[in-house]
């Protein structure tokens, strides 16, 4: 116990005060660059004004802000739904939660699987980079991608290179939107994917991009992109686009990403 004047500071404060700005960083990092920072400022805003009108004594004022302040934690939750979701979800795939007895029974029940056919999509990637196919290829957890494999058309069929490359040939009929792959099977083709509202992106990125980092921000899945204009294939993880120097980074990414 420190006492500092008439404050008296245990260790059990220090911890809460370090979690709550720990708490309060990761939100920041998670709205940074989105819509929400200015629902935020907004929310802010009016909690200051509310704050002076009430010393000031505006009670008219005070009492129809009071009223705005006393839905707050509803507004926000509301406000911030996405937002939240996401948090959530980051919370639930730290390492910590990965790992032990929760991997693979409770949190995962619908696993990858090790016998994901690689080469399959590495072939066909690689041919759609040299021909400057579009391409938006989803992997992940059936559970988790459902919601979009109910938009497009289901497939259910084994994956093989030579039909990842007839789904995106630019006169099939399923070759706009994305494909998904869930346990080693291309569930379905022509889905619609949530796009990010990442205001940070660059601004050559387009609906392709903006729908793989979509998915990746409210999913624990992973998504390769060819791009129609330029051929360059990136992987989009958790929110995060990069670009990839070759075949072998991808089938590396893989690699790791099935285990
Ligand atoms: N919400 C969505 N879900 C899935 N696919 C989408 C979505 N929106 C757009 N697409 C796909 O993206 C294509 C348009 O891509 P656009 O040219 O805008 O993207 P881009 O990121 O600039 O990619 P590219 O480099 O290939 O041009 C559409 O034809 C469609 O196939």
């Amino acid at each position: 116990m420190i006492r500092i004047g008439f404050l008296e500071i245990s260790w059990i404060d220090v911890v809460d005060v370090l979690l709550v700005s720990y708490l309060i960083y990761r939100f920041y990092k998670l709205i940074r660059g989105s819509v929400a920072v200015r629902i935020f400022t907004g929310i802010i805003s009016i909690y200051l004004l509310y704050l002076i009108v009430k010393s000031v004594g505006m009670e008219l004022l005070t009492a129809i802000l009071g009223q705005f302040i006393g839905l707050g934690m509803v507004a926000a939750l509301i406000l911030f739904q996405p937002e939240i979701r996401k948090f959530l979800l980051s919370v639930g795939r730290t390492s910590f939660f990965k790992s032990g007895i929760l991997n693979g029974s409770l949190l995962s029940p619908d696993p990858l699987g090790t016998d994901l056919n690689i080469e399959a999509i590495v072939t066909a990637v690689s041919e759609m980079s040299a021909t400057r196919t579009g391409a938006l290829l989803v992997l992940g957890k059936r559970s988790e991608l459902q919601q979009y494999m109910d938009t497009g058309n289901t497939l259910d069929a084994t994956i093989s290179a030579r039909l990842i490359l007839s789904i995106f040939y630019k006169n099939s009929p399923m070759h706009d939107g994305a494909a998904i792959i869930t346990s080693n099977k291309l569930r379905s083709a022509g889905c619609i994917l949530p796009l990010t509202d990442n205001m940070d992106l660059p601004p050559h990125l387009g609906l392709r991009h903006r729908a793989g980092i979509g998915v990746t921000e409210l999913t624990d899945s992973l998504v390769i992109i060819v791009s129609e204009e330029t051929g360059i294939v990136s992987i989009a993880r958790s929110g995060k686009l990069s670009a990839l120097s070759g075949p072998n980074t991808l089938r590396e990414k893989l690699q790791e990403y099935a285990m």
